[in-house]
Formats: structure tokens, sequence, C-alpha cells
């Protein structure tokens, strides 16, 4: 499946009685790398639900490839192309590292799993040990690598590098970035570390209490302290 485009059109979500997300609105290119920043709370990761259709609707349009899934159940978009890794690292604790990769594959036939294993070479020297055994960079890159064998053309990742080893940090961006390169995927990456975020990023969304306050290039926000200050907080690039 080639990359999406997505047009997230006056957007309202939240969770039951709660409306995080008011009238908000970007589009992204198929292919094109978005950094979403914001500090906590913000609602960064309720705009990842909301794109997997794990939030409550309250109005607007979301469309991938200019069909709107907004009414679509997470399943359904899942099925589209629609790929989340949430920051909560879904793997099954209690299966070995080949059997989360099989869950992945959809209707694919079993040695697909390979491109996993070339992709985090680590995933393959622990392909017998279970989930919980794994350290938090290796859940990552399994909760990672099973979405990505679902072949998503939007992939939606939420803060991958939360509470992970910098040179674990860097493999995992390395892997980000090829996959972005091969041109097949649209990626959303919510993360908190500037730096990481805009290294990888094209372009760059902020979010201010559910709502969208500046898009951009990452280079005209690198360029703009003030910007980063206001909205993401004081010394977060140095
Ligand atoms: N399941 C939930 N039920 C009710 N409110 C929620 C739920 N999850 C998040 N919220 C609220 O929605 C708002 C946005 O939260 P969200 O997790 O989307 O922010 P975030 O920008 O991803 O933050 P962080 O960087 O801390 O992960 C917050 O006020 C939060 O308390």
């Amino acid at each position: 499946m080639p990359a999406s485009t997505l047009d997230v059109r006056g957007l309202s979500a939240g969770y039951g009685p709660t409306i995080v997300l008011e009238d908000l609105s970007f589009a992204v290119r198929a292919g094109e790398r978005l950094g979403i920043l914001g500090r906590n709370g913000m609602g960064k990761t309720t705009l990842l639900s909301s794109i997997m259709g794990l939030t409550r609707h309250y109005g607007g349009a979301i469309a991938l490839n200019g069909e709107d899934i907004s009414s679509f159940r997470g399943s359904e978009r899942a099925r589209r192309g629609v790929g989340l890794v949430p920051q909560t690292r879904d793997i099954f604790r209690s299966l070995t590292v080949e059997e989360n990769l099989l869950a992945g594959i959809k209707d694919r036939p079993r040695n697909v799993i390979q491109e996993a294993y070339e992709m985090f070479p680590r995933l393959n020297e622990r392909r017998r040990n279970l989930g919980w055994q794994l350290s938090g960079g290796e859940q990552q890159m399994l909760s990672t690598a099973r979405a990505i064998l679902g072949r998503p053309s939007v992939l939606l990742l939420d803060e991958p590098l939360e509470g992970l080893a910098p040179v674990i940090c860097d493999e995992l961006m390395a892997a980000f970035t090829r996959l972005a390169s091969s041109g097949d995927m649209t990626i959303l990456l919510v993360e908190q570390r500037l730096e990481a975020a805009l290294a990888f990023a094209d372009n760059v969304l902020i979010l201010e209490r559910g709502r969208v306050v500046w898009k951009g290039s990452s280079a005209e926000l690198r360029a703009d302290d003030r910007l980063i200050e206001n909205y993401i907080g004081v010394g977060t690039l140095h």
C-alpha cells in the first residue's frame, strides 16, 4: 500500500463528556513526516487516538486519501491502512517475540517477519524470549515492528522514545528514518524530545489545549527560539 494523504478538518473529539480536541485542522501529504509537539496534556495522544478511532468523535472529518473515515471503527481504519504504535507499547507479554510478530502480519505469509528482523536485528536475537522478558527499548521495537508488518500507509507513533536510553533512541530513530525514506508511509510522530522530533520531521504541528497553534517546517521552528519557549518550554532544544 503506498503512502496516504491525511486531511483532518474541524476535528472535535474527547473522552465521554469531555471534549479535548476542538475544531482542529491540518493536512499531511503522502510520504510526509509530521512531528506533533506541545507540552504535557495538550492533546497529542488524543489526536493520534482519534485518527485511529479510539476516542469519542464529536465532529469534523478525517480524510484518508480523500475518503472520510471518521465514522469507521478502529478495526476498519486499520484495514484501510492506519497503524498506531501507542505510548503503552501494546505487546503480548506472555507470547514470544516471534509469536507477537506473527500476530501483526494480518493475511501476509509467515516469512514476512524477516522484514521485522532486518529492521530490528535485536528482535531476531530475542525471537524466543517472552514479551515481559524484553527491555523497554526491545518492547518498543516489537510494538513498532508489529504495527509495520501490517503495512500501514499512515503510521502514528506516540512518544516512542519515552524512558529509553540514548543509544536505543538513536537506533529507533534511525529505523524510523529508514522507514520514512522508503516513501511507503506517511508518519506522524508525537515526541517530547524536541531535537529528535526536529531531526526526523519535515513539518511540525504544535498543539496547545487541544488546538493547532502553529504549523510550519522543522527548520522554521528550529530558528524561532520564542516559539519554542512559548509553546514547548525553555531550553528544550539544547
Ligand atoms: N482516557 C481519558 N479520559 C478522560 N480524559 C483524558 C483521557 N486521556 C487523556 N485525557 C485528558 O485529555 C487531555 C489531553 O491528554 P493527552 O494525553 O492527549 O495529552 P498529551 O499532549 O499526549 O500529553 P502527554 O505529553 O503528557 O502524553 C488531558 O487533559 C488529559 O487529562
